[in-house]
């Protein structure tokens, strides 16, 4: 069975989303657009929830933002308990945010990417591993009270 992506933007990522959902169909996911449904102008926040509380319930493994800089998304969805937003703006940053922080939500900066290089950030960041070890204790931390960890444990 395909593995079901949600995806949403804002306005101003309401082009290149459209675009990299025929992507996503076209690689052999089934995608599940939570809008916005036309460039006229919205909130991001009221997008950025409804997808992060997909991965924080375990509905889906893994979704894909967009708003014109990446960061009012990604500020929103990373409020979220288990949800690890990153933007990547570059194939190289959407590798490591999968290899180093296991990033389940992808954010794109649809304002300053192509759609070209939109795809190859997003192709990245769907197949690049987490590669765990020292890794993954780092990110355990995130989830832990910032009060509850000082020091190099
Ligand atoms: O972080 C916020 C996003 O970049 C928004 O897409 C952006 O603030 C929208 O700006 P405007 O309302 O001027 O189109």
């Amino acid at each position: 069975m395909a593995e079901r992506i949600p995806i949403a933007s804002d306005h101003a990522g309401y082009e290149l989303k459209q675009h990299l959902s025929r992507a996503l169909r076209e690689l052999g996911y089934e995608v599940e657009d939570l809008g916005t449904n036309s460039p006229a102008s919205t909130d991001y926040p009221d997008y950025a929830h409804p997808l992060a509380e997909k991965v924080e319930s375990g509905e889906v493994k893994r979704g894909v933002l967009l708003c014109g800089t990446g960061l009012g998304m990604s500020y929103a969805a990373n409020r979220h308990p288990g949800v690890r937003a990153a933007v990547a703006w570059a194939p190289e940053i959407a590798a490591l945010a999968r290899q180093h922080n296991d990033a389940n939500v992808l954010v794109l900066p649809a304002r300053f990417v192509s759609e070209e290089d939109g795809v190859q950030i997003l192709k990245t960041w769907l197949e690049t591993p987490f590669e765990g070890g020292r890794h993954q204790k780092r990110v355990d931390k995130i989830e832990a009270s910032g009060h509850e960890h000082s020091g190099d444990k």
